[in-house]
This record gives C-alpha cells, sequence and structure tokens, in this order.
C-alpha cells in the first residue's frame, strides 16, 4: 500500500488554468510614463519590424516567388497583354486630341502624313463614335488586365499560403517548442496579405505605372522639349518632398503593423479565453490593458497622419506650381507659335499621367520592398528543414515483440535533463503503466514512444529495429492515442473522430458508431438532435469534459489500433462523466492484444497492469509488477512522508480516499 502514499503526492493537474499572464496594469498610466513607454515600445517595433523588414528585403525572394507563380504564367501571360494593349491606347489618346483640337481651328498643322497621330485625328474628327470605341476597347482591356492580373496574384499567394502552412505542420516538435505559435500564426496570416498585396500591386499598378511613366515622359519629350525643361525642374522637389515625408509614413505603417497585431493577439486571446477572464475577474484588467496598447496606436497613428497630410499638401503644392509653369510658359510658347494649342493641350494630359505614375512608382517600390521583406519571413518558415522528415523510413505498423527504451535520455531545447537512463520493455500485448509524481517525465515517455522527439542519447527500439530508422507518420498511424486533456478540433463530432482515421472516406457509419460505442459516446451522442454532426464548438467548449474526453477515446480506437497510449484525465470531470470515462478505459484494458502505455493516477488502472514503471524526476525509480512495486516503493515513500514530517498512517488514509 505504500505506493499509494507516493501516488498522493502527484499533484493534480486539475484545474489547470491557461497560463495567462496578466500583467499589473493598476497603477497609474502619468503622462511621462506614457511618453517613455511610447518611445520604448516605438524602439522596440521599430527594431523588430521595420528594420527587420528592410533589411530582409533581398531580390532573392523574388526568384522563390517567381518558382511560386511559374504554374499561373497563363494568367500574368493574359493580363500583361492586356495591359500593354491598355496602356497604349491610353498613351496615344492625349496626342490624338491634341491634335483633334488642332484640326478646329486655324492653327498650323503639320502635314496630314506627317504624322500618324494627325492620321487618326482626322479619321476620329470624321467617326467621333470611333473615338469612344477607342476609349472603350482601352477600358475593357483595363478590366480584363486587372481580372487576369488579380487572379494571378491570388494563386501566387494561394500557393506561398498552402507552402508555408504544410512546411510548418511538417516541423519537428521542437520546432513548435522554439517558436511561439501565435506568432507563426500571425506571420503566416498577416505576412501572406502584405505579399498579396505586393505581388498584385505590382502586377497591376506597378508594371503599368512604369509603362505609361516612361511612356508620357517620352510623349512630353516629343511634344515639346522646352515645356519638358521646365516641368522637369520641379522633379527634384517632389522627389525630395517624397523622400522625406514618405519615410517617416513608412515607418508608422511598419509600426502600426506590428501595435495593431499585438493588440489583435491580445484581443483574440482574452475573448477566446473569456471564461478565465471571469474566473480571475480580469475584465477591467483586460480592458485597461486593451487602451493601453489601444493609445499607442493612437499615438503613431497621429504621426502617421502628420506625415501623409504633409505629403499630401506639399505634393499639391508643387504639382499646382508645376501645372502653373506649364501653364504660363506654354501659353507664351503658343503666342509666340512656337507650339499649339493642341500641343499644350497633350502636353498637360501627358504631365498629368507622368505624375500619376510617378506617385505610383513610388508606392509601388515601398509595397514590393515591404513585400520582399515580409516574403522573405515567409520563405524562411517554407524552407525551414525539420530535423525529423516525416515520411521516410522503415514502415513499421505491426508490434511483434517489445518497444525497448534502452539507456535513454532526453532534454527538451533548453531544459535540463528531462528523462535519465531509462531501460525498460514495453511489450506486446501487455498494460505498461507509468506512474510517479508530476513533472517527472511520463507525458515525455509518450512522447519518446510517438517519436514526437528523439532522444539525445540511448536508444528506442521496435522489435529491434532503431526508432529513428521507422517512418514516423507509419508508426504513428498504428498508435492510439488519449491525452490527459483531450484537444477536439471546431468541427463535427464525425469529423473529430474521423480525424483519427488514415482514409476517412473509407470509414462507415458502423465503424464510427463501434468505435463511439467502445468509447461509451454513443449514447450521448445520438441523443443530440444533430447527432454526430454536432458541432462541438471551439475546442469542443459545447460539450463536457467527459463527453470530450470520450470522443477523444472514439477517436483514438477509429483506425482500430493494435497499440494504445492512455495518459489518464487528473481534470475534474463531474462524478457521473469521470465514472463513465473510467470504465471506458478499464474495458479498453480488458481487451485481448493490445499492447497498452498508460499514464496511470489511479489504482484501478495500476492493479490492471502487467508492469508497473516508477518514474521520479526524470529516472525510472522503481519497475514491476503491482505487487512488486508495492515493496519496493515503501522505503522511497516513507523517506518521503518522513521529510515532510507527515505521519505515514495519515497519508494512507488520505491517500486511500483519494482512490
Ligand atoms: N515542451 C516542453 N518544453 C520544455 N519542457 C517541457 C516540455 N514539456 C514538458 N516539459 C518539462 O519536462 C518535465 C517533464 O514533463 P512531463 O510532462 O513529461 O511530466 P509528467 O510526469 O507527465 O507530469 P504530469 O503528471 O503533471 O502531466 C517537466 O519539468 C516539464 O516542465
Amino acid at each position: 500500500m505504500n505506493i499509494l502514499l507516493r501516488c498522493s503526492q502527484f499533484p493534480t493537474s486539475s484545474l489547470r488554468l491557461s497560463p495567462q499572464i496578466f500583467t499589473n496594469s493598476k497603477q497609474n498610466f502619468t503622462t511621462k510614463a506614457r511618453n517613455v513607454n511610447l518611445t520604448r515600445n516605438m524602439k522596440r517595433v521599430e527594431r523588430r519590424n521595420a528594420a527587420y523588414l528592410l533589411r530582409h528585403s533581398t531580390w532573392k525572394g523574388l526568384v522563390e516567388i517567381y518558382e511560386i507563380a511559374k504554374p499561373h504564367k497563363k494568367w500574368i501571360f493574359m493580363g500583361t497583354s492586356f495591359m500593354i494593349l491598355s496602356s497604349g491606347i491610353f498613351l496615344i489618346i492625349p496626342r490624338i486630341l491634341g491634335k483633334l483640337i488642332d484640326q478646329y481651328g486655324n492653327e498650323r498643322t503639320a502635314d496630314a502624313n506627317s504624322e500618324i497621330s494627325i492620321k487618326f485625328a482626322h479619321f476620329f474628327k470624321e467617326h467621333p463614335i470611333a473615338l469612344i470605341g477607342l476609349l472603350a476597347a482601352g477600358a475593357v482591356a483595363t478590366a480584363a488586365k486587372v481580372y487576369c492580373l488579380q487572379i494571378a496574384g491570388l494563386y501566387i499567394v494561394g500557393g506561398l499560403r498552402k507552402a508555408v502552412y504544410s512546411s510548418v505542420l511538417k516541423q519537428d516538435m521542437g520546432f513548435f517548442d522554439k517558436n511561439i505559435v501565435g506568432e507563426i500564426s500571425s506571420r503566416h496570416a498577416a505576412d501572406t496579405v502584405i505579399v498579396g498585396y505586393s505581388v498584385s500591386t505590382s502586377l497591376k499598378d506597378g508594371v503599368r505605372a512604369v509603362l505609361v511613366g516612361f511612356g508620357s515622359i517620352a510623349a512630353m519629350l516629343m511634344t515639346s522639349l522646352e515645356l519638358s525643361t521646365v516641368s522637369f525642374l520641379t522633379a527634384p522637389i517632389v522627389l525630395s518632398i517624397f523622400r522625406m515625408f514618405g519615410k517617416v509614413q513608412q515607418q508608422c505603417t511598419w509600426q502600426l503593423q506590428e501595435v495593431v497585431s499585438e493588440v489583435n493577439q491580445m484581443a483574440v486571446e482574452r475573448m477566446a479565453q473569456a471564461k478565465t477572464v471571469r474566473m480571475l475577474s480580469a475584465e477591467q484588467q483586460s480592458i485597461d490593458e486593451y487602451s493601453k496598447k489601444n493609445e499607442l496606436v493612437v499615438e503613431i497613428s497621429k504621426t502617421e497622419a502628420l506625415a501623409k497630410g504633409s505629403l499630401i499638401g506639399s505634393f499639391q503644392f508643387t504639382a499646382y506650381s508645376a501645372f502653373s509653369s506649364i501653364l504660363f510658359y506654354g501659353s507664351h510658347l503658343v503666342s509666340e507659335e512656337r507650339i499649339t494649342y493642341g500641343e499644350l493641350s497633350s502636353f498637360c494630359l501627358y504631365a498629368v499621367m507622368a505624375a500619376a505614375s510617378l506617385s505610383n512608382i513610388s508606392g509601388f517600390y515601398n509595397e514590393v520592398m515591404k513585400g520582399l521583406g515580409a516574403s522573405s519571413r515567409l520563405l524562411e518558415l517554407k524552407n525551414s528543414q525539420p530535423a525529423m522528415t516525416l515520411d521516410s523510413g522503415i514502415q513499421k505498423t505491426q508490434l511483434e515483440r517489445a518497444i525497448h527504451f534502452e539507456d535513454v535520455s532526453f532534454s527538451y531545447p533548453g531544459r535540463l535533463k528531462t528523462l535519465q537512463n531509462l531501460t525498460f520493455d514495453i511489450p506486446r500485448g501487455k498494460i505498461t503503466a507509468i506512474i510517479g509524481p508530476s513533472g517527472g517525465g511520463k507525458s515525455s515517455i509518450a512522447s519518446l514512444m510517438l517519436r514526437l522527439y528523439d532522444p539525445d542519447s540511448g536508444r528506442i527500439t521496435v522489435d529491434g529495429i532503431d526508432m529513428k530508422d521507422i517512418n514516423p507518420t507509419a508508426w504513428r498511424r498504428s498508435i492510439g492515442t488519449v491525452g490527459q486533456e483531450p484537444v477536439l478540433f471546431t468541427c463535427s463530432i464525425r469529423d473529430n473522430i474521423l480525424m483519427g482515421a488514415e482514409h476517412p472516406n473509407r470509414i462507415s457509419q458502423n465503424e464510427l458508431e463501434q468505435a463511439a460505442m467502445l468509447a461509451n459516446a454513443l449514447d450521448f451522442i445520438t441523443s443530440f438532435e444533430n447527432g454526430f454532426d454536432t458541432m462541438v464548438g471551439e475546442n469542443g467548449c459545447k460539450l463536457s469534459g467527459g463527453q470530450k474526453q470520450r470522443i477523444a477515446i472514439a477517436r483514438a480506437l477509429i483506425s482500430k489500433p493494435k497499440i494504445l497510449i492512455l495518459d489518464e484525465a487528473t481534470s475534474a470531470l463531474d462524478a457521473t462523466s469521470d465514472y463513465l470515462v473510467r470504465m471506458t478505459i478499464d474495458n479498453l484494458l480488458k481487451y485481448h492484444d493490445l499492447t497498452v502505455l498508460v499514464i496511470a493516477h489511479r489504482l484501478a488502472t495500476m492493479q490492471q497492469a502487467d508492469q508497473v514503471v516508477f518514474v521520479n524526476r526524470g529516472k525510472i525509480e522503481g519497475q514491476g509488477s503491482f505487487d512488486e512495486m508495492m515493496k519496493i516503493q515503501s522505503s522511497i515513500v516513507e523517506q518521503e512522508a518522513l521529510k515532510r514530517g507527515i505521519p505515514i498512517n495519515e497519508q494512507m488514509s488520505r491517500v486511500r480516499t483519494s482512490f
């Protein structure tokens, strides 16, 4: 019975509250503190975002995006063709309009045969409806261009998103221990939007802006060299204004993205964990924290708005000054008959087009750089090579003799030794119960058995074959696993159970019901109005703890595994649910020919085991049959009890009542 004493010390993880970090936000938020905070946050954000994105804006990413874009070149080709057509039409129109204006006056006109635009002007003068037709053709070409390139952009981003998602899901568990899932999912969600926007902007507007920009500058030069010189004099002023305010605005945009994503992340987390927030009465605390972060958003937005306003204002000022100069000087040239009214009109239209295109090019450049920065982070995820590949190695799906742990040591990244020199067997067709205090390493043994991690030293063999040589996917498929805290996905009961099957569409309703019956879940599932199609809510929030547990058991059984890993629930289930889950597990353990590793917390489970392994602080401290273990453990239990100054008899009675 001494072993029972030991077990009483296992702190049940009953109310495993999510590790929320509610920072103390009750102190007064003075202006000074706010400013210090703002500056510090801005600096941090700047370091993390703007600098990162810019420094990582390499053109190398373009090559990879090109590879992803390759299968969709049909759309890009069609879109580019329509773009050239529409740009050509809209570039020729101002010239034709200028010539048309001249046709109506007595101004000097060039020889009708000397220029194609004059021929067009003659033609359109005779057939004005054709001019409308040409404009309509340009508009249709523009619409077709936008459609094709938008589709191409969507395919490219979809491809990138899929590549990143599948790469992330194939990473080894160490990757998830080292990286924060929130950050990865934000990269996946937010960065793909930035890349998507950048790709579609570059394809749709960028190339067009370059084409039209250079085309209109060339047309300006061809129309009048003198007027072009006057216009180009304003270019350095416009460029320096763009540089100055554009930079500030760009930095603010990056900072905003980062802070807004932090605010969102916090809000989503607190809303998703509303129950925990309510239990901690932390509503006001969360609202205060949210407001504090929101203030930062407003502060950065103010700077951004100021930069944006100054940029637009200055641009308007320079643009109007430039146009006024063109008109004044142009009228002077017309009066001296050095150019015609028509030429002045065409020139003005080309100047407007050039200014708009130059402004688009600058925005396009920023978008491309931002997109490249974001894509480098995504490509880093996409190209990240897992230490353990998912689908290579020997296809071992049956256990013939035993799984053997041979002097196995293991530690999680950044942790001291979690498991040390473990040697024991999990024989085929037997029940092995792992017992021991909380944090001793029981679940880590199960993780190694599933090959979620590889040992640092020693080895695990399956029928003599090193587990490192076995195909991890095939091996895991042959094992049914029920965790201590069942995780359900936000879908129907049916889909949750079928998640455990290799080929879900080959599972019949009968097989589904059988698995649910074995898991003691059929009765409550059929009592629901929608039966197996009942939606379980986010992480199964619409079900009780015991129901979730039984669905997780059904999921583990759906593929009829010959090996089972059960991490016995220690969560506080209500009496009936607890009883039903216990019954289910007890029934499963009676099945013949099933190899079971059970992380046991109950006396009844331990008693059913063929062997019991006692793990404490990462070491095996005892191993044998249940009865043998009771004898071996006595001295350890007594020592522990003495250390804590608890009379042994008192501990014994406490333990007995807990089982
Ligand atoms: N992913 C991880 N990264 C780093 N350390 C971990 C990780 N998972 C577990 N640990 C640490 O490894 C040690 C063993 O944990 P493990 O979950 O195996 O214990 P356990 O015996 O199953 O505990 P319990 O009975 O409370 O579930 C603990 O100190 C724990 O903090």
